[in-house]
């Protein structure tokens, strides 16, 4: 239990009306999870304003309300504190209730468009290996040593992240890597965090239903990087063309990494194949088990990051080649025939074209590329289309589907993704609303040698459609649709 007025350390308060000598037992922001002895937060929200919730709050046992406008009916025996910013109190009070746990672990955050998971992930694999004990928040999962707990978001809220980091301190974890999603930084969910160090990978299409112009999105994933303390290091890739714009304020120590350009950590794809690839780092061969540039731009700023959290570099380089595809992500199963299929997350334009080129640099003339792909509903609408595109362009052959609906109906998605193949490429699409049967549509379709890529979900096992989520996996229904 903690007194309000230790919660309330570097808190911008406007005003308070009532004692501050109280103690708390819970802090929270969704009125309807109040109980005896809450400190309620009301937040300005997308959908409506938690200040509005103020009374039920009181109703259920609120003690506390921090808000940024004082409610007209001032309740007895209640505490009011007005703050500048109720997110950003938020991140400061879980902070403090939790004791401060970040500063007690080796904390990196990922942020970019694209390989957030996967480098957060191989880092914890990686420190993990070595013999570490480790903490991980990433959109799969977030995992506290060897606890494995379930996640709906890839930044969680501050109070769900200070909660998690709090057991990772009491577990011994010494290490955390987790990423940082640009809503994660807009609504300052890791404001008040210690990190050591931030990665950025890449910025391309993608949030623009959030952000709603590219400056804005942008100009989101650089204030992770404005806030890094002069203690930590800001991790940067140079082949992006952000990459420097990222970290031209910044004040931690700058160390850069790339496949193209001149870098503190230089990498270079010798050869590859779908087993992997054997790279140069820095002059040093090595064979990874993963593929495709963007991994080879992943692991980069995995080797960079073990290297300044003091791994020796021999050593790093051996543990980078001991790494493994993370799921959903380039996962692959050689079914009936020879027949290879891929389940791959790529959600955005980019990552979609990364893949199946990495494919298209691999297979052969005789092999066909059959393409399994869809777009969210309740999501940005403006890459639909360059997916459409992109995806007929470079496979032989494509079937359209459903990628969690969501709220939206399923073949208006699927009409704005169509709008974007250009007329020589329509001979080669077709579309199946019902993604189990286009995954079973594409294996028929597929015959010895050929490649099947099923994109958009990797690890989901859901299909989410009007809020009712069904368990639906794609590696599980393409495994049973290629058995041997
Ligand atoms: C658009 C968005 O990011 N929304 C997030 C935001 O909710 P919101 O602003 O919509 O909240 P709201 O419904 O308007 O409510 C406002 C306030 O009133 C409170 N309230 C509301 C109702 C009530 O009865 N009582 C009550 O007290 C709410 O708890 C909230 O504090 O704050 C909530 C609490 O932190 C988040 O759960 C919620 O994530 C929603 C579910 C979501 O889908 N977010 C996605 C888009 C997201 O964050 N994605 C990124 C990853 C993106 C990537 O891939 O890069 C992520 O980090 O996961
Ligand atoms: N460095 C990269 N550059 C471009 N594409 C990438 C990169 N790394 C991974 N990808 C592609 O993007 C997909 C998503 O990768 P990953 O899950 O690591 O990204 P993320 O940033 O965590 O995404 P999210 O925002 O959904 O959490 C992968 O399945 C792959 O297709
Ligand atoms: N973090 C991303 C994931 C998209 C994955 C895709 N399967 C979808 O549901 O749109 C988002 O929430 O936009
Ligand atoms: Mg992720």
């Amino acid at each position: 239990m903690r007194k309000l007025k230790d919660i309330l350390y570097r808190v911008e308060i406007k005003s308070v009306v009532g004692s501050t000598d109280l103690a708390i037992d819970f802090i929270a922001f969704d009125s309807r999870k109040v109980k005896a002895d809450t400190l309620f937060v009301a937040q300005r929200g997308s959908v409506v304003d938690g200040h509005e919730y103020i009374s039920q709050a009181i109703a259920q046992g609120a003690t506390v309300i921090v808000c940024e406008e004082l409610p007209s009916d001032i309740v007895d025996n209640v505490t009011y504190v007005c703050v500048e910013d109720s997110d950003l109190a938020l991140a400061h009070m879980a902070n403090n209730f939790y004791n401060e746990p970040s500063s007690k672990l080796h904390l990196v955050g990922v942020t970019g468009t694209n390989g957030k998971t996967t480098i957060a992930t191989l880092l914890y694999n990686l420190f993990t290996n070595i013999g570490y004990k480790v903490g991980l928040l990433s959109t799969v999962k977030i995992i506290v040593g060897k606890k494995v707990y379930e996640t709906t978001h890839t930044t969680p809220d501050s109070l769900t992240i200070n909660y998690y980091m709090n057991e990772m301190v009491a577990e011994g974890c010494e290490y955390c890597f987790m990423e940082v999603s640009s809503h994660g930084i807009v609504q300052k969910r890791t404001d008040a965090l210690n990190f050591r160090g931030g990665i950025f990978t890449n910025l391309t299409h993608d949030h623009l239903d959030y952000h709603k112009t590219f400056a804005e999105y942008r100009n989101a994933k650089k204030i992770f990087f404005d806030q890094l303390s002069s203690k930590a290091f800001a991790v940067t890739n140079v082949d992006d063309k952000n990459g420097m714009f990222m970290v031209q304020n910044t004040k931690a120590k700058l160390i850069t990494y790339g496949l193209k350009n001149v870098s503190d950590y230089k990498g270079q794809i010798l050869e590859s194949q779908f087993s992997g690839m054997l790279m140069k780092v820095n002059q040093q061969d090595v064979w990874v088990q993963l593929i495709g540039a963007f991994n080879a731009s992943n692991l980069l700023a995995v080797f960079s990051v073990a290297v300044e959290l003091g791994v020796d570099f021999q050593e790093a380089l051996l543990q980078l080649s001991k790494l493994t595809s993370v799921a959903g992500r380039f996962q692959y199963i050689v079914g009936r025939d020879n027949i290879t299929a891929i389940v791959d997350y790529a959600h955005t334009p980019d990552a979609l074209k990364n893949v199946i080129e990495t494919i298209n640099s691999i297979r052969t003339f005789n092999e066909k590329l059959i393409t399994v792909v869809g777009c969210g509903g309740n999501r940005d609408k403006t890459k639909r289309p360059e997916m459409g595109q992109i995806a007929s362009e470079l496979s032989s052959k494509v079937i359209f589907t459903s990628d969690n609906p969501r709220f939206e109906e399923p073949s208006e998605i699927l009409e704005q993704i169509e709008a974007g193949v250009e007329p020589q490429n329509a001979m080669k699409t077709i579309v199946v609303e019902d993604r189990k049967q286009a995954i079973k549509l594409a294996c028929q379709q597929a015959v010895a040698g050929d490649i099947i890529l099923i994109a958009g979900k990797g690890h989901e096992t859901y299909q989410d459609v009007k809020g009712v989520k069904s368990h639906f996996n794609d590696l599980e229904i393409v495994t049973e649709f290629l058995k041997q």
